[in-house]
């Protein structure tokens, strides 16, 4: 088997050792292999042969199953073929062990790791002057979800396409140059493998395994050819009579059937070319292993089996897979492109060779034309027999001028075809003098881009030293407000303390103006002059009283006089009457200065009671006034210390903006692409520092803010 060979799908059987209760059935087998033939041997029914590339024993080592096939593909690789394995087969039938193996023993090693091995050792004897670029990655699809063994956060990874065909999106792809890197990879991701496994039971046998290395090489002329293998381990097959995990549940099997169900329609399909649909897209395995199915993919399937009578229908379904696998037809081809020099360098060949043939045949039909004359002299002098050699001789002749003239045309195809080449090439470099004119252009542009932004990069910084400025005066101004502020306070503090005297002054006043009301004070009055009156009145009645006795004496000395007159004898009588009406009138007399003076009085002190409480009425206004004047300067300053705080508090919000976009602008003179968002910015915080001397200013013109 050779990596040219045409129909490049290889299936290789391979039978493991008897392991478990394998070990306790009798018979232990039931295969018999011959060569590339394995014959299954059923109990109780006919035997069955199937014939494959080549069928490995239980006792085959890792390396006869390397050579089987995965070498071939691993060197087709680093010509620049794309190639695949897989490994399929029942659960526990030694799918691992035969991609991987046991990864510290050297004989016991997987395709894996030996297929790392033969790629250092192409690069080693490769020219030292071609350069290997290589990328491995690494992943698990499990249940319809990608998993990234590389990347622990990778998970449920999506699948996308682009015109080189399917890919996952953010799978890591890790770059490396030695063989270490690789195995210790292949290491982390086994373990990120057995880590997912731990926490799902079952999903180790559940899940397709897929590592994946691509090896590119570029040659000092620029040419490059570039190979790319997967390496598939798949999930177990639906049954496994040996050790089908009890935990291996519904959907974990249902998923498994989907995908390798699919995987086996596909595989029939391209077996049996009945129709030219292919419907890879029916499952995530199927989609990225598209190339790796009937494209253009070296495709090796390793069919792993149980040799034991216990697994026999789970060992005949592999074998059937393994059959239809086998029909199907990859065309691989190289994935090379050459470079410019190289297509030259073939063409100059090409044309040398044509200019050879070219001459070639100028002789031969000068020698054509020679014989033709010869022939003519000869028809005309010669027997008949010497014209059979003669012509004899022209027909030779004439199969060499044919023979070289079909190498002429094939040459002139191949010229064609050069020509064809250098055309599409010319076309490619005009296109690309066109895309280096648009790049000069661009380049240009964004020189032109670049002075722009360096000339705006230099107003920012002016721009940011005025704002620096700014914030520097705003700061000073800020402070010199906030001493304002203090003092503002300390007078409305003073101003409080007046008013809470004021008030208490107040309170006072009011107290004794309810003492001493004029309502109050006329009622006492009024009292008194009544009290008077009463004096008066009960005065007035006595003096009625004496007048009565007086005009009651005087009709008794009048009584008396006539009397006297009568009588003569009653002289001494009168004298006394006249006595005692003397001594009443000068007791009236003295009762009215006794009225006068305590009326006048009264009336002295009613006016000043009036007078004080005038002079009271006076300062109870004036306090009144004083008070709703002090209410008056204390709602004033409270509203200038409430404008204040808002000050404070927009100036306070400012200065946070300014610091805001310092930082951004600071973020921003890194970034050239950000000077426009540095410009809105700095627009902004000019406005910011534009309007703030206009509010001072309205607060110095109008003694505060409005
Ligand atoms: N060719 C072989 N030589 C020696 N031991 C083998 C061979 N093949 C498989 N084994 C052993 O058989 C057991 C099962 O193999 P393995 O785990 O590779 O099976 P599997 O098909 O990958 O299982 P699963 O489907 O569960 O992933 C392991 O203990 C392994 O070491």
């Amino acid at each position: 088997m050779t990596a040219n060979d045409e129909s490049w799908v290889k299936v290789v059987v391979r039978f493991r050792p008897l392991i478990g209760t394998e070990l306790g059935y009798n018979p232990l087998t039931c295969i018999e292999i011959t060569e590339d033939q394995v014959t299954i041997y059923p109990p109780g029914t006919i035997s069955l042969t199937f014939t494959f590339n080549s069928v490995l024993e239980p006792i085959s080592t890792q390396e006869q199953m390397y050579d089987s096939a995965p070498r071939n593909i691993v060197e087709a690789i680093m010509q620049g073929f794309n190639g695949t394995i897989f490994t399929y087969g029942q659960l526990s039938s030694g799918k691992t062990y035969t991609m991987f193996g046991e990864t510290t023993e050297p004989e016991r090693m997987g395709i894996v790791p030996r297929m790392i091995n033969t790629i250092f050792d192409t690069i080693d004897t490769a020219d030292e002057n071609i350069e290997f670029l290589i990328k491995v990655s690494f992943c698990e699809l499990y249940m319809e979800k990608i998993y990234d063994l590389l990347n622990p956060l990778g998970n449920d990874l999506k699948l996308k396409n682009n015109k080189k065909g399917p890919y996952i999106e953010n799978l890591r792809e890790v770059y490396t140059s030695c063989d270490f890197d690789i195995h210790e990879l292949i290491k982390v991701g086994l373990l990120n493998k057995s880590h997912r496994d731990s926490q799902s039971h079952g999903r180790a046998s559940a899940s397709h395994t897929l590592f994946s290395i691509s090896v590119q090489q570029v040659t000092p002329e620029g040419s490059y050819k570039v190979g790319k293998l997967y390496l598939v381990d798949l999930a177990g097959t639906e049954k496994g009579s040996v050790a089908s995990s009890p935990t291996f549940k519904h959907e974990q099997m249902k998923s498994v059937n989907t995908s390798l169900t699919t995987l086996g329609i596909i595989i029939s399909t391209l077996a049996e070319k009945t129709t030219s649909f292919i419907p890879y897209r029916a499952s995530k395995l199927t989609r990225i292993l598209q190339e790796s199915l009937g494209g253009n993919s070296k495709t090796a399937l390793i069919i792993t089996c149980s040799p034991s009578p216990l697994n026999v229908e789970e060992t005949l379904s592999s074998l059937r897979f393994g059959t239809r696998v086998k029909s199907v037809k990859n065309h691989p081809v190289v994935n090379r492109e050459h470079s410019l020099i190289e297509l030259k360098g073939q063409f100059v060949k090409k044309l040398d060779i044509y200019h050879q043939m070219s001459y070639r045949i100028s002789v031969l039909e000068e020698k054509l034309d020679k014989v033709n004359q010869e022939r003519l002299s000869l028809r005309m002098y010669s027997a008949e027999d010497e014209g059979v050699k003669c012509l004899v001789d022209y027909s030779e002749i004439k199969q060499e001028i044919d023979d070289v003239r079909d190498r002429i045309l094939e040459q002139e195809e191949l010229k064609k075809h050069y020509e064809m080449n250098i055309e599409s090439t010319t076309f490619s470099i005009n296109e690309l003098k066109i895309a280096e004119e648009q790049h000069k252009i661009n380049l240009e542009e964004l020189e032109n881009q670049s002075n722009i932004l360096d000339i705006e990069l230099k107003d920012i910084e002016h721009n940011l030293e005025i704002l620096v400025t700014s914030i520097d005066t705003m700061s000073t101004n800020l402070e010199s407000e906030n001493l304002d502020i203090e003092s503002m306070e300390l007078t409305l503090a003073k101003i409080q303390a007046e008013i809470e005297h004021s008030k208490c002054q107040l309170k006072c006043l009011t107290e004794m103006r309810s003492s001493l009301s004029k309502a109050a004070v006329e009622e006492q009055l009024r009292r008194r002059i009544r009290e008077e009156k009463d004096k008066n009145k009960i005065m007035k009645e006595e003096m009625r009283k004496m007048e009565y006795e007086i005009d009651l004496l005087l009709f008794k000395k009048y009584r008396d006089y006539i009397e006297a007159d009568a009588l003569q004898a009653t002289g001494k009588k009168n004298f006394e009457v006249e006595l005692a009406i003397d001594k009443a009138r000068m007791k009236f007399l003295e009762d009215e200065r006794n009225m006068n003076s305590v009326q006048k009085n009264a009336k002295t002190q009613l006016d000043a009671l009036s007078k004080m409480l005038d002079k009271i009425s006076k300062e109870y206004r004036g306090l009144t006034g004083q008070f709703s004047e002090s209410q008056l300067e204390k709602m004033i300053f409270q509203r200038k210390s409430v404008r204040l705080e808002e000050k404070v508090k927009i100036l306070a919000e400012d200065i946070d903006k300014i610091d805001k976009r310092l930082a951004r602008i600071e973020k921003v003179n890194g970034n050239a692409s950000q000077i426009g968002e540095l410009g809105r910015l700095l627009q902004k915080s000019n406005s910011v520092n534009s309007s703030l001397p206009s509010r001072r200013l309205q607060y110095s013109i109008n003694g505060g803010f409005s």
